[in-house]
């Protein structure tokens, strides 16, 4: 049998890149005949993975997309509103899976994150469904993590405390992130190779730098050595945009009848690319611990959850730990002096694998096998 002809856009960003590694790993070239799109540098050579699409397409060319049957792209929300439209126009009939924001919320689109939602996928599919849009990084992860407590229908509400990593911003975030550090500690670099300096006047010294010499211009604040209690835009009612997302994508995710309602503050922190979630959930009623603690950990094969201890959680539950890998880190789970049925939980993990690049890679698995 032929094997499908699948568009990718977008495949050399950041998300892109960490899609195309995944898929390599997987071994998901060897199922699928690739056709690599460039919005700068049609005519180009394709990457290696191509095998008989060699040159780069023009990924404004609506007639050579059409020609595929699935399109994922990592490019970015501008291209898919710019293209989807023209391209559905045509009469495209193929599936279409995006990393962007710009289609989540579309009544015809499913937002994929099949560990949590492989039912309603694959109802969607057995519709006639084609939209297939990965989460938002944040909410994706929260629901990896909890999975299992959502799967039996136990979360009342959930208050979510993010510290959301530089990679969110994309690349040049991550660059202004590193750069700044480098400036604080060029700043007092003799002073701490001095052992005698006093502490307090580094500290002055850091904190003119922080201020007038950090770089600002992608995160519009400084970042390293501090934090930033705002992410996305603002709307009328207080929230930001990535607050509102909370409640409106992981309620999409789980096709809940009657919302569960959750909000709180997201704030940029300089970590590289783990996005934690400090959390308090409210359960629909007083449940031991150790279970809940095993309804955690029975979630998804992915969780990987560590006893609430000092010295595991300062080992197993940071960034340094859990970047770069698959794994969903869960702990700090105990039960609060609000009352029984509230428990806390701290969740952290890869915002360009979960978050991002591996429910695509998986959505596409699973048209591949429909
Ligand atoms: N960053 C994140 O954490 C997350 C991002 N997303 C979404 O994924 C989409 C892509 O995000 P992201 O990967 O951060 O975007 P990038 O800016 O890294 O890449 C997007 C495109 O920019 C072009 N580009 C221009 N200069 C360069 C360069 N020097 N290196 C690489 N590419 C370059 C490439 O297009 P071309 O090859 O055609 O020139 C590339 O495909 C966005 O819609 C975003 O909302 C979703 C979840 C998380
Ligand atoms: N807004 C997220 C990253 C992101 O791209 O989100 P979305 O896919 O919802 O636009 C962050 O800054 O951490």
């Amino acid at each position: 049998m032929s094997k499908q002809l699948v568009g990718l856009v977008g495949w050399r960003g950041m998300v892109g890149s960490v899609l195309m590694d995944r898929m390599q790993a997987e071994g998901d070239f060897e199922l699928i005949e690739p056709v690599f799109f460039s919005t700068s540098n049609a005519g180009g050579k394709a990457p290696a993975m191509a095998r008989t699409h060699t040159e780069l397409k023009d990924a404004g060319d609506i007639a050579e997309l059409a020609k595929c049957s699935i399109v994922i792209t990592c490019q970015g929300g501008d291209w898919t509103k710019e293209v989807y439209p023209k391209l559905r126009a045509s009469g495209w009939q193929g599936h279409w899976i995006d990393a962007a924001s710009a289609l989540r919320m579309e009544d015809g689109a499913v937002i994929v994150l099949d560990p949590v939602n492989e039912g309603l996928i694959k109802r969607r599919l057995a519709a006639g469904g084609k939209d297939w849009i990965g989460g938002n990084c944040t909410n994706s992860i929260l629901l990896m993590g909890l999975a299992g407590l959502f799967k039996a229908d136990l979360v009342e509400w959930v208050s979510s405390m993010t510290y959301q990593a530089a990679s969110g911003g994309g690349a040049n975030h991550m660059r202004e992130l590193l750069k700044g550090m480098g400036v604080i500690h060029a700043a007092v670099a003799d002073d701490l190779a001095t052992p005698a300096s006093a502490i307090l006047d580094i500290d002055r010294k850091v904190a003119q730098t922080i201020r007038e010499d950090v770089p600002t211009e992608f995160f519009g604040a400084p970042l390293a050595g501090g934090l930033i209690p705002w992410i996305d835009s603002q709307l009328d009612n207080g929230q930001s945009k990535e607050e509102w997302k909370g409640q409106a994508e992981v309620n999409k995710i789980l096709g809940t009848d009657r919302p569960i309602p959750v909000d709180g503050l997201c704030v940029r922190i300089g970590a590289m690319r783990c996005h934690s979630l400090a959390l308090t959930l409210k359960l629909k009623k007083d449940l031991p611990l150790a279970e809940i603690e095993s309804l955690i950990q029975g979630g998804n094969p992915w969780v990987k959850f560590v006893a609430n201890e000092r010295a595991l959680t300062v080992k197993e539950l940071t960034p340094a730990a859990i970047t770069g890998g698959l794994d969903i880190g869960v702990g700090r789970v105990r039960k609060l002096n609000m009352g029984p049925e509230y428990v806390s939980a701290f969740v952290i993990g890869d915002q360009l694998l979960w978050g991002a690049a591996e429910p695509l890679r998986r959505m596409l698995r699973i048209l591949l096998q429909a």
